[in-house]
């Protein structure tokens, strides 16, 4: 499977009925079908998306992991042996909502790192800053303080989604300049606190639609899409989907 990586986030949506009707439009999609795409249900339908997801390109992912690696009395909590053994390959870590209403921070999140990768699950790190940051100027230095939770992952195969805040579920997607000028300045902190950008990918999230896709994907330093809102709908997640492929 080539192309870049197309990841929904269906956040806090769904139902039974809904989903069966979504993943059954997605898997009939023939440009999700030759993409490389994952879904991101909420941890109650993940057994019921894998089911529906058995056989298919698509890859599941779950929307957070818990910080405990051991089975015990944890209550609410999901571990990440559990999220492998229900077919995950992807979570999401750090996703700003997560930062901002149950203030997940940098010592929650190292240890939810550390939990999915000894769980053999893919993290999609997640970072970005704020409207008040950008304007204040101080968005670099805020991503490369979130970039090093990343350091003791150094060999671990990991994703991470620039997600600027003011960019998310508001229709105000980056500029290409903010977007290409981010993704390349991760990168560079990659290597400083990874030490392999290389095996690394950079995906772009904020108001990704099928309108704007192909030109986010245009850019060289921009690996694929975290995409939430329009991940609920089969139009625009096929035709982001479609972009995807097309730029290889
Ligand atoms: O938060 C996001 C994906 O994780 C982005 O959400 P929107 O695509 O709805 O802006």
């Amino acid at each position: 499977m080539t192309g870049k990586l197309v990841i929904g986030n269906w956040k806090m949506n769904g139902r039974l009925a809904a989903n069966l009707v979504l993943i059954e439009a997605l898997q009939a999609d023939a440009a999700v079908q030759a993409a490389r795409v994952a879904v991101a249900p909420p941890f109650a339908y993940l057994g019921q998306a894998a089911a529906l997801l058995a056989g298919s390109n698509i890859a599941l992912a779950a929307q957070d992991v818990s910080a405990f690696d051991k089975d015990g009395a944890y209550t609410g909590e999901v571990s990440g042996a559990m999220l492998a053994d229900v077919g995950c390959r992807y979570v999401l870590i750090g996703h700003s909502e997560r930062r901002q209403y149950f203030a997940e921070g940098h010592d929650l999140l190292a240890r939810k790192l550390q939990a999915a990768v000894a769980a053999g699950l893919i993290p999609v790190y997640c970072v970005g800053e704020t409207l008040a940051e950008r304007e204040a100027g101080t968005y670099k230095a805020v991503i490369a303080g979130q970039l090093a939770v990343l350091g003791a992952l150094a060999g671990y195969d990991c994703v991470v989604a620039y997600e600027p805040v003011w960019a998310i579920g508001t229709g105000r997607v980056a500029s290409i300049e903010q977007i290409d000028d981010m993704h390349q300045y991760i990168r560079e902190a990659l290597l400083q606190c990874h030490g392999a950008s290389g095996s690394i990918r950079v995906l772009y999230g904020g108001s990704v639609k099928a309108d704007n896709a192909e030109a986010i994907f245009a850019l060289q330093s921009v690996d694929g899409a975290l995409v939430g809102g329009a991940s609920l709908d089969v139009d625009n997640f096929g035709r982001i989907c479609q972009a995807a492929k097309k730029t290889v």
